[in-house]
């Protein structure tokens, strides 16, 4: 805090200061920019991440004060624990049906889950009665899998780890990757129009025979099962506002390649830049079987009432569930899932070789990217870079509200302009441009 509040005052950033109400609390410091405010906050809370610090600013008036000890009752606590919180192991067995949701069309009310728990699902039925997701077991012809198998594995060794920045450091993610659109056109936009993380993607590939002709069965049956979730598990049977009224199209596909039980991806949302709000995301998992993890976005205002939780245990405040992924699987991820809750695929001590992937498993996320959210039509920030398209969690006033943010935070070796500006779309999740 000293360093910053000796320094000499940055110049004032517009664009984010006109969207945040200056306070009056925060009396000695009303004139500091957003982005000093931010960088007052980063120092005071280094595990938090920008969008976080930023809601944290937003929900209190623009006070650092006020910010901080929203976001830092919670760590404070940290010193209070007698003991680093111990993990209960968790059995690993198969299991039959939760026998008291069996048949259950409604998701269940209540959470099952518990702090600092795994809860383990396989059967299609609890999977989506306790998870935004559904599964289909053995979704292709056992040949038709192998065939796509066969031609991911030859493609598998040139995928790349993908680099993002947390903070100052540059971070690895620790699987690999590649990204496949429908037609050389698209490729080409993609290598020079879209940004990830701040920079374009180089290798962007031609969606491969096998991932075309299996795209189009992915398509029917997501769509199939967008219907069957509006009328089993939505109020009243309605699709949720801002989800697509339209059939879902995958037009573009990550394919990520976990080499042995020690790849993984940490819990993540995936960015809505380009699929709007309420995405979703047919998800296809071929060769070695793994954990896909999924946990509630828990605002902070809640976490903050718990006294024992910690910044480390937040996370884990409602505990996670683990659906078991096995080769040729198709998982659905529905419209609430990136807005309230977070996934990953935990890293395994013990995995079972598959016959022709052996220590590997491949997965490709078909996705819908959205001509409307073209980089041509969104907002720029003040570094001429597309802003990136958030969605407010943390903060229980600001919750489920979209945002424009600066690309910046994700990106390796910039430091970014703090460019905010609330997002608005229609009930159809279609965006209406401001100016
Ligand atoms: O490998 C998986 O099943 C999930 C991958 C994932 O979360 C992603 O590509 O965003
Ligand atoms: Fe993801």
């Amino acid at each position: 805090m000293e360093a910053f509040v000796s320094r000499k005052r940055r110049r004032r950033l517009s664009t984010l200061d006109d969207s945040l109400p200056v306070t009056t609390e925060d009396d000695h410091n009303e004139d500091d920019s957003t982005d000093f405010k931010l960088a007052k906050l980063a120092s005071l809370h280094p595990n938090e991440d920008q969008p976080a610090l930023l809601e944290a600013l937003l929900s209190n008036n623009g006070s650092v004060e006020a910010a901080s000890s929203c976001l830092g009752r919670s760590a404070a606590s940290i010193g209070e624990l007698p003991s680093p919180r111990k993990r209960r192991a968790v059995g690993q067995g198969h299991q039959s049906l939760l026998a008291p949701f069996a048949g259950s069309t409604h998701p269940a009310k209540k959470a099952l889950t518990k702090k600092g728990k795994t809860l383990h699902l396989y059967a299609p039925q609890d999977i989506e009665a306790h998870t935004p997701c559904s599964i289909i077991h053995n979704f292709l012809p056992a040949v038709e899998a192998d065939a796509l198998l066969h031609e991911l594995l030859a493609e598998a060794p040139g995928f790349k780890k993908e680099t993002f920045q947390l903070f100052d450091r540059t971070v690895e993610s620790p699987h690999t990757m590649c990204f496949y659109v429908d037609s050389l056109d698209e490729a080409k936009a993609q290598q020079t129009e879209y940004v990830y993380n701040g920079s374009y993607i180089a290798d962007v590939r031609r969606t491969l025979p096998e991932m075309l002709k299996v795209a189009t069965k992915v398509k029917s049956t997501v769509n199939e099962e967008i219907q069957r979730r509006v009328r089993t598990s939505y109020p009243d049977r309605k699709k949720l506002k801002y989800q697509s009224p339209h059939p879902w199209i995958p037009n573009a596909a990550f394919v990520n390649c976990y080499d042995g039980g020690g790849d993984s991806v940490g819990y993540h949302s995936d960015q809505l830049t380009y699929l709007g709000p309420r995405a979703v995301i047919g998800s296809l998992s071929l060769g070695v079987a793994r954990e896909f993890r999924v946990r509630r976005i828990v605002p902070k205002d809640d976490m903050a009432s718990d006294a024992h939780t910690d910044v480390s245990t937040a996370a884990d405040t409602m505990g996670q569930i683990s659906i078991h992924l096995p080769h040729n699987s198709l998982l659905i991820m529905h419209a609430e899932m990136q807005e309230e809750w977070k996934h990953s695929i935990a890293p395994s001590a013990a995995i079972d070789p598959h016959p022709l992937a052996g220590n590997k498993r491949l997965n490709i996320t078909y996705r819908w990217y959205k001509e409307s959210l073209h980089p041509r039509f969104t907002p720029r920030c003040r570094c001429r870079v597309p802003a990136v398209l958030r969605c407010s969690q943390r903060s229980r006033e600001n919750k489920g509200r979209y945002m424009w943010m600066c690309h910046a935070g994700y990106t390796p070796g910039k430091k970014g302009c703090g460019f905010f500006e609330w997002a608005v779309f229609t009930e159809d999740g279609e965006p209406v441009w401001q100016r």
